[in-house]
């Protein structure tokens, strides 16, 4: 079964970190990002990030500190008002609209809270989605992708058949399956028990220690963060403090005395 990180699987874990050190531009960086909006209110103060290769980041902070916004820029869902966002080393701010949305389809992947299945489609359909909008020919990809999150039994239902859980254990699967340079995901756990949660979370460490992708995760859950190499805290829109190799204690300490944005 998959292992907590810092148990059996570091030997695994540091190898493959040490390969990707020599693989080319960081995954994702930020540099002076920043958001307004008209009415003033600073979404995120200009912000600072390298998230290298194989990592797993977890951002954190009250409600309105700036996470969702910092996921949406750097996930290239919306645009900064100024500063600079690369994916793979690929300006976005450089992209038009058509290219942008190619750069997502290809080289980002997402998870949201509500897994966002297509209902009609079978479960393995659903995992090749996404290869199939890239113009992906590799047939194998899909149920290799199912198959590492479990699944390869159930590629013929429909989702509505399967539990909370293995829905997103699904899209996870479909998140992973074009093999981008960053999977982004919103609160992936924020509907289910502790439990299935923590198999998704689990799952998530294992493409990052296993497969050497990236993730970048925004939860509430300092029990979620613990999964992360490394926590960073938003208050009111800027990076207030980051924790290496959080403990989920250390960082409900931190969440609970960070400052509130004023309503
Ligand atoms: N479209 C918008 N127009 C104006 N203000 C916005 C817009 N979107 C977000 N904001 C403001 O930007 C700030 C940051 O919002 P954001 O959604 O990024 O916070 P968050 O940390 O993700 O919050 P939560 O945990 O509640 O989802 C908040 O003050 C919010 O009201």
């Amino acid at each position: 079964m998959f292992r907590r990180r810092g148990s059996g699987a570091v030997t695994g874990r540091q190898s493959a970190a040490a390969e990707r050190t020599s693989a080319g531009p960081d995954a994702l960086t930020l540099d002076g990002v920043e958001r307004s909006y008209r009415r003033g209110t600073t979404a995120l103060a200009p912000v600072d990030l390298a998230v290298p290769r194989g990592r797993f980041l977890a951002v954190m902070g009250p409600s309105g500190s700036g996470k969702s916004t910092l996921l949406q820029c750097a996930a290239g869902l919306d645009r900064p008002t100024s500063g600079t966002v690369r994916i793979g080393g690929v300006d976005l701010g450089a992209l038009g609209e058509a290219a942008l949305t190619r750069l997502r389809r290809e080289r980002v992947g997402f998870v949201f809270q509500a897994h966002n299945l297509v209902p009609s489609l079978s479960v393995l359909e659903n995992v090749s989605l996404p290869l199939l909008l890239a113009g992906d020919p590799d047939a194998e990809r899909a149920p290799r992708a199912l198959a590492a999150v479990g699944l390869d039994g159930r590629a013929d239902d429909r989702p509505a058949e399967l539990s909370g859980g293995q829905q997103q254990r699904v899209a996870v699967a479909r998140a992973l399956v074009t093999a981008p340079d960053v999977v982004f995901a919103d609160e992936p756990t924020g509907a289910l028990d502790p439990a299935t949660a923590q198999d998704v979370l689990a799952l998530l460490r294992q493409a990052v220690d296993r497969d050497g992708h990236t993730v970048v995760m925004v939860t509430h859950d300092p029990v979620a963060a613990a999964w992360a190499d490394e926590a960073l805290f938003l208050a009111e829109g800027r990076v207030v403090t980051r924790l290496d190799r959080p403990g989920a204690a250390q960082v409900h300490g931190i969440l609970r005395n960070l400052p509130r944005r004023a309503a």
